[in-house]
């Protein structure tokens, strides 16, 4: 269980990025992390990682606090960062130097990820594209098994066929006991994947929830005129009417568009919050 009880960061003391930010996310999901540019994502994950430190607030990791940066918590959390180095050394030789670090580190998983991305792990890493070298550290990451795996937008980078592979490989490497985080702009690539959706925005949690209570609380469709038929929340101009998302008061099925959620919650912060109040205060106990 991750949990943040009213964490405050901010690079510079007067400006804070988030202020008495409140998140509880269990193990068994594969949450997806969404919020504007320089909303805090990244920095989220580096929190998380213990690669940097509240301001204030309690922020948990297990039964570890992430800044401690306990041995035993470092070898059961993996981040893949959005930018990152590889050495310049053969895929074979990166494994066996890092995987030692990572005690439930599965190379025979391993050498199944190198073949699926079409790699082979006597290639030099600095000889590869960047997309190639986010396969071999996506690949690393899911074959450590470590209880939190971080990955910060993953699919950056990918190509399109190389999407639909992380995404297989993503759900099949999860399990009841891992979190998964995953912060993306990059939210058709993850669609069927993420599920309960965070959103990180102006400084608070602006939605913590699952699919099912998205779509029990929210309408997502297309109309051919607005009209006063359904409480509104967000509507866009879409060939043939309108994509509406809307209150969901009668819980008409209906399937999650991610990007118009994530313009609902932009648009109508309070209107969110009041709608989910009672599921996020189950969510975070
Ligand atoms: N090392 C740093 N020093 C100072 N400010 C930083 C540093 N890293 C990030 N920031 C600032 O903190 C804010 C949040 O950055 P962060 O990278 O966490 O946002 P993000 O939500 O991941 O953004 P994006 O969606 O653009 O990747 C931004 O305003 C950024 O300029």
């Amino acid at each position: 269980m991750i949990k943040l009880r009213n964490v405050s960061f901010g690079y510079k003391r007067n400006r804070p990025l988030y202020k008495n930010l409140n998140l509880t996310l269990s193990p068994g999901s594969i949450y997806g992390l969404l919020g504007p540019n320089g909303a805090g994502k990244s920095t989220l994950l580096r929190l998380l990682s213990g690669l940097l430190y509240p301001q204030a607030g309690k922020l948990q990791v297990g039964e570890y606090v992430p800044g401690d940066r306990q041995p035993a918590f470092l070898e059961d959390i993996f981040l893949v960062p959005e930018e990152f180095y590889l050495p310049p050394v053969r895929i074979r030789q990166f494994i066996g130097s890092n995987a030692p670090f990572y005690p439930r580190f599965d190379h025979t998983q391993m050498m199944r990820y190198i073949q699926e991305f079409g790699l082979t792990d006597d290639q030099k890493l600095n000889e590869l594209s960047y997309g190639q070298k986010k396969k071999v550290l996506i690949g690393f990451g899911l074959a450590t098994n470590t209880a939190v795996l971080l990955l910060d937008e993953p699919t950056n980078g990918l190509d399109i066929p190389s999407k639909s592979q992380f995404r297989r490989l993503v759900a099949s490497a999860a399990d009841e006991h891992r979190t998964v985080v995953i912060s993306t702009h990059q939210v058709r690539d993850l669609e069927t994947l993420i599920d309960p959706i965070v959103v990180l925005s102006d400084q608070v949690i602006a939605l913590n929830a699952s699919v099912e209570e998205i779509t029990a609380r929210l309408w997502f469709g297309m109309v051919s005129e607005l009209d006063n038929s359904r409480p509104i929340l967000y509507s866009e101009r879409a060939v043939g009417g309108y994509a509406l998302v809307a209150e969901n008061p009668m819980g008409e099925p209906s399937r999650l568009d991610l990007e118009r959620l994530f313009n609902a919650v932009q648009a109508e912060p309070a209107r969110i919050q009041k709608l989910f109040s009672a599921t996020s205060i189950l969510a975070n106990p």
